[in-house]
């Protein structure tokens, strides 16, 4: 045949095979007779996502529509197709009381190719469960509070340096809080994961700062790794990866070092961290034959999940409250009043009864997740068919389910006046009327935030340390109104953020 009928018949069986894999694909839930969306071809519902608009807005836009309608609607993510839940009760069902049926998440990871990748968030089924039960046996929630000087001591470096930056220019300077929380965070990692000691405020670009920004593979591309989401069998046997290296080896070395220093040159830290946890838990494991000990790998993978977790989420919400408390300074000048009663109160010593008695500060930090919710909805995998209780909606093995607790928390029915950051919404008496799973910036159940408590330390130790000395406004570089990066499934703030920082007595 000659070569142009060749093409042309090629090109045509080609697009004939796509239009009938697209129209299949996109007919699932019309098949299953399930309430949805109508897709657009073939996009799905993603259409425009990470370039005009961010997934939240697809997410809050389908909720808003069908809420009340049923206790689930189906969409597609292009061919993928999901289920949005609709109401809390479902929601309650899922992610609590049959939570068995709901316990992985169906992200992509690779145990063999991707070190990094052997983190809690990301991995599913019995891999999961064997790490779960591993950590669980540390009881490291309850030791948490151990940690408090271990945090303290990173937060008297951050604040020294601080102060310092501010006093030479005069107690007043326009600074970029993006970085300025970042740094802490970073620093909070390093020390009490890895070790490693910081300060962020003087030296920034230290390997361990670059590393945290950079563990990405340089080559990384959203649609192999949507494909290794929809066929992660198949991503596994081609060896994918999706962090680099580069940062894989930095982080393993270093956690292989300082397990050294402590294990066998009995370096013990002043204070109890994280990482003396981990070193601990293999002196107790080799004793109890129950639960086998903690290889190095899962501590490197442990120590990474601070990273690949607790970063961004975090930095993001430091940065979106005093954004929000620049914009109304008499929230802020409440929050200021508070601290500084609670700790002359306490004689100044940060401690965690300060931390208990700082209610109003802790109704802001509330709002700010519910305002700015870091991660914008939660995945659950359907591992068993499963029917709704009182109901005749089935869940069938296999569907991915999204929560999406952004729009939940934007939801009039919960906050009234959901667009405006008012700390009022989670003043107690409005809290005790909240329904169970209006309130979900941490997630619920087995599978919901493991450092929830730990987070929440953190970053009210940094507002305390900013609030209490210095106040916040905007300034000519202070981006308002704030807009979501939306090329990130994070709800993060666009571009850094701005504001003059003065000190006050
Ligand atoms: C503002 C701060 C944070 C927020 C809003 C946040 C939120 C969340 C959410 C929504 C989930 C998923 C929950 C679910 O699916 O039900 C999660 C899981 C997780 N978070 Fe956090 N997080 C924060 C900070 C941290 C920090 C500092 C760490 C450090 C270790 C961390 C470690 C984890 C881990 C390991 C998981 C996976 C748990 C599992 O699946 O077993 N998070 N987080």
């Amino acid at each position: 045949m000659d070569f142009f009928p060749r093409l042309f018949w090629t090109l045509f069986g080609t697009a004939s095979l796509c239009y009938f894999v697209i129209n299949v694909a996109l007919g699932y839930w019309k098949r299953r007779g399930i309430l949805h969306e109508k897709p657009k071809k073939p996009w799905g519902h993603l259409k425009g996502v990470g370039r005009k608009r961010h997934i939240s807005e697809v997410l809050q836009t389908i909720y808003n529509k069908y809420k009340g309608q049923a206790p689930f609607v189906g969409f597609y993510a292009l061919l993928k197709p999901m289920l949005l839940i609709l109401d809390l009760e479902s929601i309650h069902y899922i992610l609590l009381k049959d939570s068995k049926y709901f316990m992985d998440r169906g992200l992509y990871y690779n145990i063999q190719d991707d070190y990094l990748s052997q983190n809690q968030l990301q991995m599913d089924g019995p891999d999961w469960q064997h790490l779960h039960l591993k950590l669980k046996s540390l009881q490291w929630q309850e030791k948490i509070q151990n940690m408090l000087p271990a945090l303290l001591k990173v937060q008297q470096t951050f604040s020294n340096s601080l102060r310092e930056k501010v006093t030479k220019s005069q107690n007043k300077l326009n600074i970029n809080i993006t970085e300025l929380v970042e740094g802490y965070n970073i620093d909070c990692i390093s020390s009490l994961a890895f070790g490693l000691e910081g300060d962020s405020v003087r030296y920034r670009n230290t390997q361990f700062h670059t590393m945290c920004k950079s563990y990405i593979k340089s080559n990384f591309n959203v649609f192999k790794a949507y494909l290794a989401f929809c066929f992660p069998s198949l991503a596994r046997l081609v060896q994918y990866y999706m962090y680099s290296p580069k940062a894989s080896q930095y982080f393993q070395k270093l956690i292989s070092d300082k397990l050294n220093e402590r294990e066998y040159q009995h370096t013990q830290p002043l204070q109890y961290d994280f990482l003396q946890l981990w070193c601990d838990s293999r002196k107790i494991s080799q004793r109890n034959q129950i639960f086998k000990k903690l290889d190095n790998q899962e501590i490197v993978g442990q120590a990474f999940s601070f990273i690949l977790a607790g970063l961004e989420s975090s930095s993001s919400t430091l940065a979106c409250c005093l954004y929000e408390l620049a914009l109304q300074p008499e929230i802020q000048d409440k929050a200021r009043r508070e601290i500084r009663e609670v700790l002359s109160k306490h004689k100044d010593n940060l401690n965690e009864t300060v931390l208990k008695e700082l209610v109003y500060l802790k109704q802001i930090l509330n709002e700010t997740l519910r305002k700015h919710t870091p991660y914008p909805f939660l995945l659950r995998l359907t591992t068993k068919d499963y029917e709704l209780p009182d109901s005749v909606f089935m869940l069938r093995e296999g569907n991915h389910l999204i929560i999406p607790t952004s729009a939940i928390h934007h939801d009039a029915m919960y906050y009234s006046n959901p667009d405006k950051f008012d700390p009022e919404h989670f003043h107690s008496k409005q809290s005790e009327k909240r329904p169970v799973g209006a309130f979900l910036p941490y997630g619920m159940g087995p599978r919901a935030c493991v450092a929830q408590h730990f987070a929440q330390q953190q970053m009210l130790v940094c507002l305390v340390t900013l609030l209490q000395h210095y106040e916040f406004t905007p300034c000519a570089e202070t981006t308002i109104p704030l807009t979501y990066d939306n090329s990130k499934l994070m709800k993060k703030p666009k571009n850094d953020i701005w504001l003059t920082i003065t000190s006050v007595r």
